[in-house]
């Protein structure tokens, strides 16, 4: 008590709290309370690792009008209060709901989904596995915090290497698999569908196709399903090595844009603002995550790559049983080959 009244003392300490009186004051003038209490937030959504990736997610869920709080976690707590305060300010001028952050992870308790984005990136050159080392010490001090906090969550994984920090993810968890996915090849895909589109004269949007596997080098497209403006892409003749170079184009894409700018953050943000959506919003449509393939396409082990799935509001909800030639099927295992040869060496 004696040391509350010493810091009253201080003149900026008087200030706030006499404005913090006269707020109160102007709000019994102008509002008559009815609830007892505040409404329990519906649809948290928290973002632990609030750097570049962490903030073009956050943007990308507000921008989307998802959930009715979001809330920030990042080790580094001048940051995150940086960001909260800088995202609030926009609060009037997007109709965000309400934003929280905190140098620790007590601020994202009872979300509903949880975007894990802290860690490492990778350097110029440096591939995604390389990272390997550094993200699961990470992650071994935040997942099952983040769980105790948000039993009932969805843990969203973005970190790099993302596939084999989902299985890593799903271990220290101890949630069942639906529950813990990658981000996976959502964002490859999105590459693919831009280039397809871009080749073609049309709307990324009015192109299909899936790249699954690996999020990374070894990932597969799979061209015998892709279609353009509703028409299968094998029906459009074409050279197939000149579709083999879009993939090639996609897996050299991001590390065109970290040659560029240290780092990729936009497309991966407005990727997990899509998945964000069909898991708060129940929508079952189907993304390529990563998610256990064990059991799948000749995959033994418990690797987790990109398939096709349809999520909805407890995670995945189904795996499309998708038809691949014989050669995508051979790829995609040799993808979880590599993936296994990595994620056989860790230990918890
Ligand atoms: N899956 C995907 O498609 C993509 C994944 N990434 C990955 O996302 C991750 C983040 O990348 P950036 O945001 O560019 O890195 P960054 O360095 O800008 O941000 C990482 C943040 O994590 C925080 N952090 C580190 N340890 C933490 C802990 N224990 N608790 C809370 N926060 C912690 C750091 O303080 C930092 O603010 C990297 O692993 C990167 O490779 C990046 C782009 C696409
Ligand atoms: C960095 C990364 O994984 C990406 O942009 O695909």
């Amino acid at each position: 008590m004696s040391r509350l009244l010493a810091a009253l003392r201080s003149p900026g300490a008087r200030r706030r709290a006499s404005a913090a009186a006269l707020c109160t004051d102007a709000r019994s003038e102008l509002l008559q309370p009815c609830a007892q209490a505040p409404a329990a937030p519906r649809a948290k959504v928290s973002v632990v690792g609030a750097g570049a990736v962490g903030m073009a997610c956050a943007v990308s869920i507000l921008l989307r009008g998802l959930g009715d709080e979001l809330a920030l976690a990042d080790l580094d707590a001048a940051r995150v209060r940086a960001e909260v305060l800088d995202l609030q300010h926009g609060a009037a001028l997007a109709r965000l709901p309400a934003v929280v952050g905190a140098g620790d992870l007590s601020v994202t308790a009872g979300s509903r989904l949880v975007v894990l984005s802290a860690g490492a990136r990778q350097r110029e050159g440096e591939s995604r596995l390389a990272l390997l080392q550094r993200n699961v010490a990470v992650f071994r001090g935040l997942v099952a915090d983040a769980v105790r906090l948000s039993p009932a969550c969805t843990l969203l994984v973005v970190s790099n290497p993302v596939d084999v920090l989902t299985y890593a993810a799903w271990r220290l968890s101890g949630l069942p698999p639906a529950r813990v996915l990658g981000s996976g090849c959502n964002l490859d895909t999105a590459r693919l569908r831009f280039l397809l589109g871009r080749r073609l004269g049309l709307h990324a949007e009015s192109c299909q196709g899936w790249v699954l596997g690996e999020h990374g080098d070894s990932s597969v497209a799979v061209w015998s399903g892709a279609q353009a403006a509703g028409q299968p892409l094998a029906a459009l003749g074409g050279d197939p090595a000149r579709w083999a170079q879009l993939h090639r184009d996609v897996v050299a894409g991001a590390h065109e844009v970290i040659r560029g700018k240290g780092y990729t953050s936009w497309a991966i943000g407005l990727s997990v603002a899509d998945l964000a959506e069909s898991l708060l919003r129940d929508l079952r449509r189907v993304h390529p995550v990563s998610t256990l393939a064990r059991g799948l396409y000749g995959v033994e082990a418990d690797v987790f790559l990109s398939l096709p799935c349809v999520l909805g509001g407890g995670g995945v909800a189904d795996l499309v049983k998708i038809r691949l030639s014989p050669d995508e099927r051979a790829r995609l295992r040799k993808s979880a080959d590599t993936l296994w040869a990595v994620q056989k060496e860790l230990r918890f």
